[in-house]
């Protein structure tokens, strides 16, 4: 791997803790990052090397699911850490900057390659490439990156207008933006999934399947993000970026050995054959909730108004279900339902892919067959498990369900950030987000962000620990479905669970 700089602003800050640091770390172990790699630090605090080196030392031991006891291995990886004073609009701050790199690369005789991470607030962005450009940063021989944060804008013309300034620095190419969604090991495994199993292939159609459910639902609360949250709503934070990258990630249908640019093209295909929503009819096919008090695994928690920060009289949403549909040859006729909520009864982000039933035959006594599913658990732990019927031999010949279950047992998964980094050193944009898609992602959004703004679409209230309001059930119910694997599909499940065939892996 070729040598870099990997310049990060943001340095102090909570994400390069909690998730920059411990995935350069297991990258660093399994000998995953380039011979010549360093690291400069950028934040307003004063630190020394010493002390910077001693915090990245500590935010390992706090946040990486790795042991980090050798110390000769700590030793070796906090070599590559540098600290520099940089405040984003001092332009002093810039030319130390490109002192302290230059010096750096001549030392070690490295190419200058440079990786700028923005791990900083939005409102940053701009200035920060601005001044990349001024300063002679990004104007070395070697190539230069940007990997830059969400969010990606506030709306449709926001993140257009952002688009437009970042692209008098950097090229499509050279900028890689961050779904940390992208970066999770099964959905990098979706496109292999489906392209290299000719059975999965074969049904993955209108044909076969009735319809898709993709939820991602949270535990948490808003956390200590009032100032963030309570301007964006699960609609910014989570369904235009997250979910509508699971949507896409889910149905595009490539050829075998794809490339990046095939993947990206055929994601993009597909959100151009999103059927689109006025917003007028935003109503009829989205759900907007925010949580009310409640218990959550035994504990009370205080509804959203009542959150630190948060003003009483806040219509924010924490919770969105939606009726999709792609217009397209091959899921023409399936809803594509995607719900997203924060204090949900469970932690889950999960695809369900229900089949449709065989045609019945007349005179058949098959009434408790249940559907064959498709499960693709995202996390918090990965797994497939698809569901088929098999005859019961105990009950009068019935059908029972028959499951057949898969789950990643290896001691290390690779974290979304370990992935995407490790990308983004080689250069791989295939799982960043293509500016294309994150345009037509707001198109597709905005519509519900002016209904919201213009209040046409009620604001449903659920109690913390449920699955959101009881909208988003008759969302589905209104087209004969449910969903899977709430409280309710699960005591169906349950009550006539049969055999479980499990396959573990070790690999
Ligand atoms: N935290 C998370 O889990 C996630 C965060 N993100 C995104 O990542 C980005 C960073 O988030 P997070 O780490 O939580 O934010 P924090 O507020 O924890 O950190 C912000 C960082 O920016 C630096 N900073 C602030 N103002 C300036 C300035 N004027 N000049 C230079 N540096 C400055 C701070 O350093 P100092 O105070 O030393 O100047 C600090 O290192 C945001 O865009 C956020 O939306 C995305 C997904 C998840
Ligand atoms: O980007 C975000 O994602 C997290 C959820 O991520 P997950 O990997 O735990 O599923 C969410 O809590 C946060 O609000 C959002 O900004």
């Amino acid at each position: 791997m070729e040598a870099t700089t990997f310049v990060l602003f943001g340095a102090t800050g909570d994400l390069a803790k909690r998730k920059i640091y411990p995935a350069l770390y297991n990258l660093f172990v399994d000998q995953k990052l380039p011979q010549s790699f360093s690291v400069i630090g950028l934040g307003r605090r004063e630190l020394s090397d010493q002390t910077f080196q001693a915090n990245v030392e500590q935010s390992l031991h706090m946040f990486s699911r790795r042991e980090a006891n050798d110390p000769d291995v700590m030793k070796k990886f906090l070599r590559a850490f540098r600290y520099s004073v940089l405040d984003v609009g001092r332009k002093e701050d810039y030319q130390k900057l490109l002192k302290l790199i230059e010096q750096q690369e001549e030392e070690q005789r490295m190419e200058p390659n440079r990786m700028f991470y923005l791990s900083v607030g939005p409102e940053f962005f701009e200035p920060i490439t601005a001044n990349i450009h001024e300063s002679g940063l990004g104007s070395a021989y070697g190539w230069k990156r940007l990997v830059i944060e969400k969010p990606f804008g506030h709306d449709l013309q926001s993140a257009r207008d952002l688009n437009h300034n970042l692209g008098k620095v950097f090229t499509e190419d050279e900028i890689f933006r961050v779904d940390h969604y992208l970066g999770k090991p099964m959905v990098q495994k979706l496109e292999v999934l489906q392209q290299s199993n000719p059975v999965l292939q074969a049904l993955w159609n209108n044909r076969y399947i009735a319809n898709v459910q993709i939820t991602a639902n949270e535990i948490v609360g808003v956390e200590e993000r009032a100032g963030y949250y309570d301007h964006v709503g699960a609609v910014r934070d989570m369904f235009q970026n997250h979910m509508l990258q699971l949507l896409m990630m889910l149905t595009i249908h490539l050829p075998n050995n794809s490339t990046s640019e095939n993947i990206r093209y055929k994601k993009k295909l597909v959100m151009e054959s999103l059927e689109k929503l006025q917003k007028e009819d935003v109503s009829s096919y989205v759900v907007r909730g925010q949580y009310e008090a409640g218990t959550i695994q035994g504990q009370s928690v205080v509804g959203y108004t009542s959150e630190p920060n948060i003003a009483a009289a806040s219509s924010n949403d924490t919770f969105i279900a939606a009726k999709l549909q792609i217009d397209d040859y091959f899921w023409r006729g399936v809803p594509f339902y995607i719900r997203t909520g924060k204090r949900m009864k469970d932690k889950s982000t999960r695809l369900v892919i229900e089949f449709k039933e065989p045609l019945k035959q007349p005179g058949a006594n098959d009434d408790n067959k249940t559907p064959n599913l498709l499960v693709i658990e995202i996390g918090p732990h990965e797994g497939i498990s698809l569901q088929l019927n098999t005859r019961d031999p105990l009950n009068k010949g019935k059908f029972k369900p028959m499951h057949i279950d898969f789950h990643e047992n290896r001691d290390h998964v690779p974290e979304a950030y370990e992935n995407l980094i490790r990308d983004a050193l080689h250069g791989d944009p295939t799982f960043f987000a293509h500016w294309d898609e994150v345009e037509l992602s707001w198109q597709w959004v905005q519509p519900i962000l002016d209904a919201y703004k213009e209040n046409l679409v009620p604001l449903h209230h659920y109690a913390a620990g449920s699955y959101g309001p009881a909208e988003s059930d008759e969302l589905l119910e209104q087209d004969g479905y449910h969903w899977w694997f709430d409280d309710k599909s699960e005591t169906e499940i349950e009550s006539i669970k049969g055999e479980q065939y499990a396959y573990h892996t070790n690999n």
